[in-house]
């Protein structure tokens, strides 16, 4: 079992929610995950975690600053274990295809700004929230979309998350880490594996001398006896 951090910072809660589902793919695939609020627990360290991941949002092209201060304090022990990043931002979801390279554009910035290279990076859609913007925010939102997604509705809130997405980089990210970090104890392959090859092995060279039997013929019975009673084609 991996014990890993999911650390993360949120605005309006699409990344925590995030990184609850993280947390949970994580335990139905035996891991142990500490799911921690970096705004709540700034002091959080990656101690004793076999790995981490850290979750941060976009707003206003920057990333979380409780993020920004844990990476950069964390950094050395980071780069010590498995890492992982997933940004969570609706650049991601833009239909314009300059727009989507402002997402990548946003996680290399982060990578230059922090100096940690994560080992694995997932750009995540996430969500607009009208019921929580301010009224000069949710008129800028309701403009963007009008352009972009359509999503004008500002008595409800619209969600792009592809919850698909987020499990297939968190179980690539326990692919790796498993590669690193080893599999569990209960997990290292039995040897019964090597008897079955030994076992193939076996019949196969049965089979093929069986084989090689069917295809004798059967000569006349020297007077010597000496004279092998049968005597192979190739003979
Ligand atoms: C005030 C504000 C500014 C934002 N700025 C950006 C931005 O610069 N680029 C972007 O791609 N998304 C931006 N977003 C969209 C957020 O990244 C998106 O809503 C995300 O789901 C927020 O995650 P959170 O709920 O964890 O804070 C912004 C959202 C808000 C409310």
């Amino acid at each position: 079992m991996t014990s890993v951090l999911v650390a993360y910072g949120t605005g309006e809660g699409q990344t925590g929610k995030i990184a609850a589902f993280v947390g949970s793919v994580l335990e139905a695939y035996g891991h142990d995950a500490t799911v921690v609020d970096l705004t709540a627990t700034p002091e959080q360290s990656v101690e004793g975690f076999d790995a981490v991941l850290v979750g941060s949002p976009v707003h206003n092209r920057r990333h979380h600053p409780a993020v920004l201060a844990f990476v950069e304090r964390e950094r050395a022990a980071l780069a010590e274990r498995p890492s992982g990043f997933f940004q969570v931002s609706l650049a991601s979801i833009m239909p314009l295809r300059w727009a989507q390279r402002g997402a990548q554009e946003f996680v290399d910035h982060f990578v230059e700004e922090t100096g940690w290279e994560p080992d694995r990076v997932g750009t995540f859609a996430g969500a607009v929230k009208y019921s929580q913007y301010d009224r000069w925010t949710r008129f800028t939102f309701r403009l963007v979309s009008a352009v972009t997604t359509g999503d004008t509705d500002t008595s409800r809130d619209y969600e792009y998350t592809d919850w698909d997405e987020v499990e297939e980089f968190t179980l690539a990210f326990v692919a790796d880490t498993t590669y690193r970090v080893g599999p569990p104890s209960s997990e290292v392959p039995r040897p019964a594996p090597v008897a079955l090859l030994g076992l193939g092995f076996a019949l196969g060279y049965w089979w093929a001398r069986r084989r090689e039997a069917g295809r004798t013929v059967p000569t006349a019975i020297g007077a010597d006896d000496s004279t092998p009673a049968v005597r192979t084609l190739a003979d």
